[in-house]
């Protein structure tokens, strides 16, 4: 990691420049370089030079200088950053259903990936644009990256919701609940309930000691961590902050070379029996991305949980040829 921390971000829509702006407001990049389509039907460089203005104007506020730079459709000038982010996509396909941008974020993403892997990006991709895990599966696939050094946002942002629900149950800090949903970042995602803990203490023992405040609706629970971001969808057509954040979460904890734990999607390899594609479970991310994946003991239901995710991503897969 050199001493400027610089941080690439391909697709300035709602996701692309509230990343930009996070990770300006905490000082966690030194230099922000971005794309955005700069030619032909969906050109759409006002708005990029529209967000360069505007974070450039924000600059005055914030504690720590940041050099922009407006790149355009050049993808490798990205080659030599520290972390790129890729939220390319056209958020409106997914209204319904993350599934519904499939076709357009791998055709988008056909653009980027062969270039960076031709300049010889040797930096942690953080990747957000969705189905999320699919988009990571591709960019490691046909880029030819060391899988490791590609991230998918995964479940980080389902894990926050479930925290949060949890917490607003309880009326324990959500910063002392331990909790995940694991597996695809979509429709088929699930709670690992067996390890959810406040302050190190499991659950199936609070339940046993304080049943009032800590038996739960675990199905009603698990579906408002689901269907968060469905919720955000409806009342204004994107989810953007949370999001942002977590990303912002995982550039962090890269460039400071952190080793943390955070619920992301990386490379299955044997998992359960599960390999050849991306999905989430808790790793260790630090400055040369997923150091290592700290499996839980799942109970057998959640395996299955965990299969059925993966069989939906290894589907959608194979419905872009990348099986
Ligand atoms: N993983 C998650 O938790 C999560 C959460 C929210 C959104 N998302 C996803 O993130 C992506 C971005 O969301 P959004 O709300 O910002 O979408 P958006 O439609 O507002 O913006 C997408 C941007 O990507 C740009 N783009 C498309 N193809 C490009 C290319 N080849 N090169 C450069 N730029 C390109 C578009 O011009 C646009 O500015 C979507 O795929 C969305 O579904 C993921």
């Amino acid at each position: 990691m050199g001493t400027c921390v610089s941080v690439g971000i391909i697709g300035l829509g709602h996701v692309g420049a509230h990343v930009a702006n996070s990770l300006m407001l905490q000082g966690i990049a030194d230099e922000l370089l971005l794309c955005d389509i700069a030619s032909g039907d969906e050109d759409n460089s006002r708005k990029l030079a529209a967000e360069v203005q505007d974070l450039s104007d924000s600059l005055a506020f914030c504690s720590h200088n940041v050099r922009i730079e407006s790149c355009g459709e050049d993808y490798a000038a990205l080659a030599s950053c520290d972390v790129v982010v890729n939220a390319a996509g056209k958020v409106r396909l997914a209204a319904q259903d993350r599934d519904g941008e499939l076709f357009y974020t791998t055709d988008t993403a056909r653009r980027f990936i062969p270039v960076l892997a031709r300049a010889g990006f040797s930096g942690v991709w953080v990747t957000v644009a969705n189905p999320c895990d699919v988009v990571a599966t591709q960019i490691w696939k046909l880029g030819g990256f060391d899988p490791r050094r590609v991230i998918g946002t995964g479940t980080q942002l389902d894990s926050a919701r479930f925290r949060h629900v949890l917490s607003r149950e309880t009326g324990i800090d959500q910063h002392s609940v331990g909790a995940y949903m694991l597996g695809e970042h979509g429709a088929t995602q699930f709670a690992c309930w067996s390890q959810v803990n406040f302050g190190g203490k499991p659950l199936a023992e609070l339940e046993r000691e304080e049943p009032a405040r800590f038996s739960l609706d675990r199905p009603a629970l698990e579906d408002a961590a689901r269907r968060g971001g469905y919720v955000a969808m409806a009342g204004k057509m994107c989810t953007e902050y949370a999001v942002a954040n977590a990303a912002a979460r995982l550039v962090r904890a890269v460039v400071s070379n952190e080793h943390a734990v955070l619920a992301c999607s990386t490379l299955m390899d044997g998992v359960y029996g599960e390999e050849g594609l991306f999905c989430s479970v808790p790793c260790v991310v630090g400055g040369s991305g997923v150091e290592a994946l700290m499996v839980p003991d799942l109970t057998g239901p959640e395996q299955a949980a965990f299969h059925a995710s993966c069989a939906h991503i290894r589907e959608n897969l194979g419905r872009v040829g990348l099986v």
